[in-house]
């Protein structure tokens, strides 16, 4: 018994599929089956199709009609002629010929078992059989067989929309189509394939000339595979071994069926270099459009990611989140000269000449020539001395030029720099105003290429002084009271104003009058900086002075830092790499704006803070050109416990107005000549060697308002600019903070110093998202903890619990006292 179940068991199972529902994927013989009866008819489409077009008009009577006594021509019969009729007479035309050949490769497919989806053809194909209808249709009417019914109704239908050239057009671009998007053919990858074949058929020749007996076994190489003997034996031109990848080797095999027995001979007689030709000649065409795309693929990995970025996105432009920006119209500024500028009094000229020559000849000083230069303040006279005189003399006869003159702030500069005369200056006595209109409409300052550029007034020759803040690189300005000094301060920031986008200069304004800058107040979030944690930009409190001036230290650290990273040596080049996109933002870079220091009344602010300013401050005057921020600083009273040894020696670039005294004159100038200014706007300027005597350009009060109304009404930044944190000094003092109030976040934030080991409040606000007032007293209780060490200025203070544990530790310890 227990032997048969077996066998009962062995006899049902052949049977069960039989009645099981039937499996539609096809089998391997079911492919073949289906595969030959598609090639087959493919065929027989084919044959009735061509014979068609001897047959059709004789078979046009016997269409439809399938009796058997009628008779038709067609290779294929009654089947034959009506398909036919059917695809080409009432379809496509010619181009149904395309249907047999994509039915017989679809057979092939299935017969050949290929995985190869054919989706793709058949879309094409069905593309170009209505591409070739219409262009048969179009070039072939008389012949409407070609076209087929459809050929010939879009035709016409398209004729009486576009026209004959439209549908040439139309045909092109179809053309165009589908050889870019089907063959993948760009003008790039033509003339590629243009160019190997030519290099290909040099190396052939040259490869003839270095090998005599060129004897390449073709089935010796199949044996062995090892690609590097192939290059060798490229490289040598020497027959060894030739041994081929797979890919090669797979090419090799293909040769018979296509190159057959017929070129045997000359195959042999060619070195192995030529099988590489043949990569792109021999098909599948698949292929070989790959292949195309891989040399594409490989040009784009070899560039250069900035140069990929910006032909993608064009260069950075700073300038972008406020692209509508307008800057301030000319209109804004009032016009003093009231179209009259400088008026050129004859008599004056005549008098004032007169009274030089006979001073002069008083003393016994003859002259040869003398020249008048008339400027909107003072006139210049050049005189030329005869022959023998001294020049000393004269210099010493300024205040009896002066006395003969009846007039003030005579100065005489002898020599004139460069000129060989000797020049006395005689104020007008009509002074005329130079308007900060004419200086920023001034040819100079608007075609002027500099970083900062400041129009600051004119020269006695009349001509716009136009300057390089960035240059200078900072400005020392003195001058009594009431001689210019906050117009001047005025000046220079409106020149800025008008040159230069709030993206790319940022002023920090420091003014303990309180009253001269505060118009600059409407542009805070366009152009001002200020501390994180203060409400107002514009600094008015000299306490805080000291915090700012910090904080632009840490600035100018940070700054370099970048500089460093990027491997720039100033700013100029480093904002240029960045806006080449060579500068990757997640490493920290970022566009750096100018940033410009403007100190009003640095007298009272030495005077209150002493060494606290004037550390940093040298600091900052010593290092900061490089890094892009400039100061400015405005005195009364030019002092030297004001104006010390360390800030002279970094303001080389200095501004006097009218000074009461020729020491205050010298320790502003290292020179004599400010004390002889005639006041309102009357310059000196040195850039470290000459003086120059400049009328500033004047810009009131009321300008300044409608300047700063035009662009405080535009859109702006969400908030002024962020200079860094400065925690100052005295916030780490005295800390026993109770340990009842502390902060919720007390614990968490210690956790965070501890791991990171690195005790700054910006690692808290970024970890624990708090706001910066917050995150500096939760370092100063950490401090009062012990946990954190001191305040250390720029750098991140030190953590003084080493690991977790010991912070554990350290906080049981406290609850148990
Ligand atoms: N460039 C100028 N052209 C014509 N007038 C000027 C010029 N600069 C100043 N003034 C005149 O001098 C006056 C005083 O100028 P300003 O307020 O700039 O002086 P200051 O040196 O800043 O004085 P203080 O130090 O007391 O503030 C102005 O109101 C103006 O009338």
């Amino acid at each position: 018994m227990a032997k048969k179940k077996p066998v009962k068991k062995t006899s049902k199972t052949p049977r069960v599929p039989k009645f099981k529902k039937p499996d539609f994927t096809l089998t391997r013989q079911h492919k073949i089956v289906l595969g030959s009866l598609l090639m087959l008819f493919a065929i027989a489409l084919f044959i009735a199709f061509i014979s068609f077009f001897f047959t059709w008009k004789m078979d046009q009577s016997e269409l439809g009609q399938l009796d058997r006594i009628s008779e038709t021509q067609n290779w294929m019969q009654k089947f034959g002629a009506n398909i036919s009729h059917f695809f080409i007479y009432k379809g496509f035309g010619i181009a149904s010929i395309i249907f047999s050949v994509l039915l017989f490769r679809s057979g092939l497919n299935l017969f050949l078992s290929s995985q190869k989806k054919l989706f793709n053809n058949w879309f094409w194909g069905c593309i170009i059989v209505i591409w070739v209808s219409i262009f048969s249709g179009f070039f072939f009417s008389s012949l409407p067989l070609l076209g087929g019914t459809i050929g010939y109704e879009i035709n016409s239908f398209l004729q009486d929309y576009i026209g004959g050239i439209g549908i040439g057009l139309l045909l092109l671009f179809g053309a165009i189509t589908y050889a870019v998007v089907r063959l993948k053919l760009t003008p790039e990858n033509v003339t590629e394939y243009f160019k190997k074949k030519s290099e290909a058929i040099k190396e052939d020749f040259a490869t003839d000339e270095t090998i005599p007996e060129p004897t390449l076994n073709v089935d010796e190489t199949t044996a062995t595979t090892t690609p590097e003997n192939a290059t060798i034996e490229e490289a040598t031109g020497k027959k060894t071994e030739v041994e081929k990848s797979d890919f090669e080797l797979s090419i090799e095999n293909l040769q018979p069926t296509i190159k057959n027995h017929s070129d045997r001979e000359k195959e042999a007689t060619k070195p192995q270099k030529l099988d590489t030709s043949f990569e792109v000649e021999i098909p599948p065409e698949e292929e070989t459009e790959i292949e195309v795309e891989k040399i594409l693929e490989e040009k784009t990995v070899t560039e250069n990611l900035s140069d990929k970025l910006v032909k993608e996105h064009g260069e950075f432009d700073p300038k972008l989140e406020l692209g509508n920006f307008r800057f301030p119209t000319i209109e804004l500024l009032k016009d003093y000269t009231n179209g009259s500028s400088i008026t050129i009094n004859q008599e004056e000229l005549e008098e004032n000449k007169n009274q030089i020559v006979t001073t002069l000849r008083n003393y016994k000083i003859e002259i040869a020539s003398i020249k008048a230069t008339v400027g909107p303040t003072v006139t210049l006279y050049e005189i030329i001395p005869e022959a023998g005189v001294r020049i000393s003399k004269i210099k010493n006869l300024e205040d009896d030029i002066a006395l003969s003159l009846a007039a003030l702030g005579i100065r005489i500069i002898a020599p004139m720099p460069g000129k060989g005369t000797i020049g006395i200056e005689v104020p007008n006595k009509k002074p005329a105003i130079v308007s900060m209109r004419s200086a920023i409409a001034s040819k100079k300052f608007q075609e002027a290429e500099m970083q900062l550029p400041i129009a600051f007034g004119k020269t006695i020759s009349n001509e716009t002084l136009v300057v390089d803040l960035a240059k200078m690189p900072h400005l020392l300005m003195a001058g009594a009271t009431g001689q210019g000094k906050s117009v001047g301060l005025n000046c220079i920031l409106t020149s800025l104003l008008y040159k230069k986008h709030p993206a790319e200069v940022k002023f920090v304004l420091v003014d303990p009058k309180k009253v001269e800058l505060t118009l600059f107040n409407k542009i805070e979030r366009h152009y001002l900086a200020k501390l994180p944690d203060s409400e107002e930009a514009i600094i008015t409190d000299n306490s805080k002075v000291i915090n700012t001036l910090n904080s632009l230290c840490i600035e100018m650290d940070n700054r370099y830092d970048m500089l460093k990273n990027a491997l720039c040596r100033n700013i100029v080049e480093y904002n240029a790499k960045f806006k080449a996109r060579k500068l990757n933002p997640n490493d920290g870079h970022k566009f750096l704006p100018y940033i410009v220091l403007v100190v009003d009344e640095f007298a009272d602010l030495i005077m209150t803070a002493g060494k606290e300013v004037e550390t940093p401050i040298a600091r900052l005057a010593q290092l900061a050109r490089a890094i892009g921020i400039h100061l400015i600083i405005a005195t009364q009273r030019p002092s030297v416990n004001v104006i010390t040894g360390m800030i002279k020696a970094n303001f080389p670039a200095r501004v006097a107005f009218r000074v009461m005294s020729k020491i205050d004159s010298r320790t502003i100038l290292d020179n004599s000549g400010a004390d002889q200014l005639i006041g309102r706007g009357d310059m000196l300027y040195t850039q470290g060697n000459d003086l120059i005597r400049i009328q500033c350009a004047f810009v009131d009060t009321p300008e300044v308002e409608k300047i700063t109304d035009f662009i405080g009404a535009q859109k702006a930044y969400p908030d002024a600019h962020i200079l860094p944190e400065y925690v100052g000094e005295e916030s780490g003092i005295s800390l026993d903070i109770d340990i009842s109030d502390r902060d919720k976040l007390f614990r968490q934030a210690a956790e965070v110093i501890v791991i990171a080991q690195q005790g700054s409040a910006s690692l808290l606000q970024r970890k624990l998202k708090l706001g910066y007032n917050r995150a500096g007293r939760i370092i100063d209780q950490l401090e009062a903890a012990g946990i954190v060490g001191q305040f250390e200025g720029s750098k991140a203070r030190q953590v003084l619990v080493p690991d977790i544990l010991a912070l554990e530790q350290l906080l049981e310890n406290e609850k148990n006292e």
